[in-house]
């Protein structure tokens, strides 16, 4: 297994974390592993890039999401992203975010836990090496920009949470909580236009019938790339066609300069100038307090934003919160939203539906858009899902 570690990462103990609760963990379970200690930002992007996956069983990294957007990027930015976009990812959360662990342990139904249990409970994980296909979402920006995405596409209320929350990073996890706390004394609106394929209307994937469904648990071990061809235990699953992205149809190569235009084609959408296809819904509110599209449970340790979001459900959770919320039902949202009853509380102003694809188009010149949590270029974003793309180590 190739570790990628970021020592910066949450408080910046992430070395001294893994030192202490992982290390031997690995030893035990007799798995051997290189560590890389990320230098900089795009470190361990550039590295499984031009990385030889062949001496790989495994990648994996001890970090926020911030680090795993790295590593998927940088796996689909190569020439063959088909066949090392294959490769099981690994997590061990050592991030103030750490959504996809905390989504990871709940898929598997345990009592929620944060921190250093977090941490042990995703070490046992890894050693167990079970793995779940896990969708990507695509997403193309303004200046044709696409990046590939597991956990969220936020703009709004979340985003600048997101990115403003940044300088409150030597408080760990409570950097969100703070984060919402100053955003919510001055809440602004955010006007823009959303418009989104509802998942049930869609035929073009067949992955709708196991949106309620829980993680396809292979039980296998980890294997290597190479090792999912037909003859894998996943050959017999009943998923398997679906699941076979040999099946997909070849991607075409557009000419462009930039890296990142790798992967599937994007079939559900048309170019960002023209109009959005006629059977897509265009939301009649443009005046959002927040929009959020998320494909995991969690988008923090203790935020479940989309309780009913699986690895490989095929759909995009979308919410948004329409303007004229007051702060206190936006308080009691996202209090609600640490148990993921906030759905449920039948506010007029929270809209949930599931998507397989959207357009967002912000009207005001400046604002915030982070993927994953990362913040990335802002204006006009469509995006549209790729079910079970990706593999992830999942327990
Ligand atoms: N050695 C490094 N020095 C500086 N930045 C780094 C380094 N290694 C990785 N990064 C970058 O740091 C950013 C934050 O990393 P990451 O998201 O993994 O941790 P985090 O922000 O603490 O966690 P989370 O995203 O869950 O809040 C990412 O953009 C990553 O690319």
């Amino acid at each position: 297994m190739l570790l990628m570690l970021n020592p910066h990462s949450g408080k910046g103990q992430a070395h001294s974390l893994f030192t202490a609760h992982v290390q031997r963990m690995l030893q035990e379970a007799s798995i051997p592993y290189t560590l890389i200690i990320t230098e900089r930002q795009n470190h361990a992007r550039e590295l499984v890039r031009e990385a030889d996956l062949s001496q790989w069983d495994a990648l994996a990294i001890m970090s926020g999401d911030g680090l795993l957007f790295e590593v998927v990027n940088g796996l689909m930015e190569r020439e063959d992203w088909e066949e090392a976009i294959k490769t099981p990812l690994g997590v061990l959360p050592g991030g103030s975010g750490n959504a996809v662990a905390a989504s990871i342990h709940n898929y598997c139904g345990l009592q929620p836990m944060s921190g250093e249990d977090l941490l042990v409970s995703c070490g046992f994980m890894l050693c167990k090496g079970l793995v779940s296909r896990l969708d990507l979402i695509s997403i193309c920006t303004a200046s044709n920009q696409r990046l590939f995405s597991f956990l969220s596409l936020a703009w709004g209320f979340v985003a600048d949470v997101d990115s403003e929350s940044e300088k409150y990073r030597h408080v760990g996890a409570a950097r969100f909580t703070v984060g919402t706390l100053v955003r919510l004394m001055s809440l602004r609106v955010y006007q823009g236009k959303l418009s989104y394929l509802p998942a049930e209307q869609s035929g073009s994937y067949s992955s709708l019938e196991q949106s309620t469904e829980s993680p396809t648990d292979f039980s296998q071990q980890i294997a290597s790339s190479s090792d999912y061809s037909d003859s894998s235990p996943c050959a017999n699953h009943p998923l398997h066609n679906f699941c076979n992205s040999n099946n997909a149809p070849k991607p075409k190569r557009t000419n462009l300069s930039q890296v990142s235009v790798l992967g599937p084609p994007d079939s559900l959408l048309v170019p960002l100038d023209q109009p959005v296809p006629a059977h897509w819904t265009v939301v009649s509110e443009q005046d959002f307090v927040l929009v959020l599209a998320v494909y995991q449970s969690h988008i923090s340790e203790d935020l479940i934003a989309a309780p009913a979001s699986r690895l490989e459900d095929g759909v995009i959770h979308l919410i948004y919160v329409k303007a004229g919320i007051s702060r206190t039902a936006l308080l009691r949202l996202f209090l609600a939203m640490e148990k993921g009853t906030h759905l449920s509380t039948n506010c007029p102003y929270v809209v949930y539906v599931k998507a397989q694809a959207l357009r967002l188009e912000p009207y005001s010149p400046k604002g915030t858009i982070t993927v994953d949590g990362e913040v990335v270029e802002y204006g006009p974003v469509q995006a549209q899902i790729h079910s079970s793309l990706a593999r992830l180590i999942a327990g």
